[in-house]
């Protein structure tokens, strides 16, 4: 397990990405973030969010500037295996035949040699990552067989067994229910004590503050990113999510039957509300729950 907690996890800086058709999809992005933590990605449909996913996994090239993960190039921390990405749902093709315990067999891969046959260690990194995602009852069931929660976990689980210490998540919680989410969300709390660095894009915007150390803003370029604590604020929600927001101001009788003045703010993009009480939003939960015994059940 990565014990360091210490030095720089993620840092892109002025990234430019073009897409062949001319399209630019991020212009001049920066942000940084360090190890042990988790950054929420966060923008409408195609700010940029995947695109930035991919330019991180190069897959696509930098028209610009330059990515460096764990103090070292992008380029050779992808070689050395240090990154593991769980695509969207979408990305998948689900009719392809494959069991979910080679799925996530796929992230031993990297540690094994041309042949590709598993060592019994290799085996029991798979069952135990099946075990943390609770998946190991459907070890044998075609991947295709699943719901969109049990995908999204077991493709969790290959992250898992990859064993890297930069795991980027995109859209995690679309699809999944609010029992799986949470389940997610307490893994990834453990994963951050490990001190592996994760990047997430998500719209679920009421559960950022709960999780999120860190918030980066997305619409072409990266508007703000900073700790979710200072940058998870309204004015840089509008400014990401524009008129795709919808606010609700509740107050008086809508809310109390007494005469308490105070009012709640919900600010949705119709997936998961963001609740602003009375101007001051839910403090983040993330810490409280480090200073726990870290054995998130
Ligand atoms: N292969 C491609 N070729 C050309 N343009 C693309 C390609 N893929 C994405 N784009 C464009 O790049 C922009 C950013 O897309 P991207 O997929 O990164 O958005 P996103 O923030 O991940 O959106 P979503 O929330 O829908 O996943 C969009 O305008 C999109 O149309």
């Amino acid at each position: 397990m990565m014990g360091k907690r210490r030095g720089s996890g993620i840092i892109v800086e002025n990234v430019t990405v073009t897409y062949r058709n001319g399209h630019t999809a991020l212009r001049n992005a920066s942000f940084t973030m360090p190890r042990g933590s988790i950054a929420a990605l966060i923008g409408v449909n195609g700010a940029g969010k995947s695109t930035l996913f991919k330019a991180i996994m190069g897959f696509l090239p930098l028209a610009s500037g330059t990515i460096s993960i764990l103090d070292m190039p992008a380029k050779k921390a992808l070689a050395r295996n240090l990154v593991a990405y769980v695509p969207q749902a979408e990305e998948v093709d689900w009719n392809f035949p494959i069991l979910v315990e080679d799925v996530v067999m796929m992230g031993r891969y990297g540690h094994m040699n041309f042949l590709r046959i598993p060592s019994r260690r290799d085996r029991r990194i798979v069952d135990e990552a099946l075990a943390r995602v609770n998946m190991s009852d459907f070890r044998t069931r075609q991947i295709g067989e699943l719901s969109g929660g049990q995908k999204k976990r077991v493709f969790l689980a290959r992250a898992l067994a990859q064993e890297s210490a930069v795991i980027l998540l995109d859209e995690p919680f679309t699809g999944v229910d609010l029992t799986t989410e949470e389940q997610i969300v307490d893994l990834l709390g453990e994963l951050r004590r490990e001190g592996k660095v994760m990047l997430v894009s998500t719209h679920d915007l009421g559960s950022v503050p709960h999780f999120c150390d860190y918030s980066v803003f997305v619409k072409g370029t990266v508007i703000a990113f900073g700790p979710t604590e200072t940058t998870f604020t309204e004015a840089n929600l509008e400014a990401a999510f524009g008129g795709a927001l919808r606010h609700f101001v509740l107050g008086g009788q809508e809310l109390h039957d007494d005469e308490d003045p105070r009012r709640v703010k919900v600010i949705t993009d119709d997936e998961r509300p963001f609740v602003l009480y009375g101007g001051e939003r839910l403090k983040a939960k993330t810490e409280e729950k480090d200073k726990g015994d870290g054995n998130a059940s």
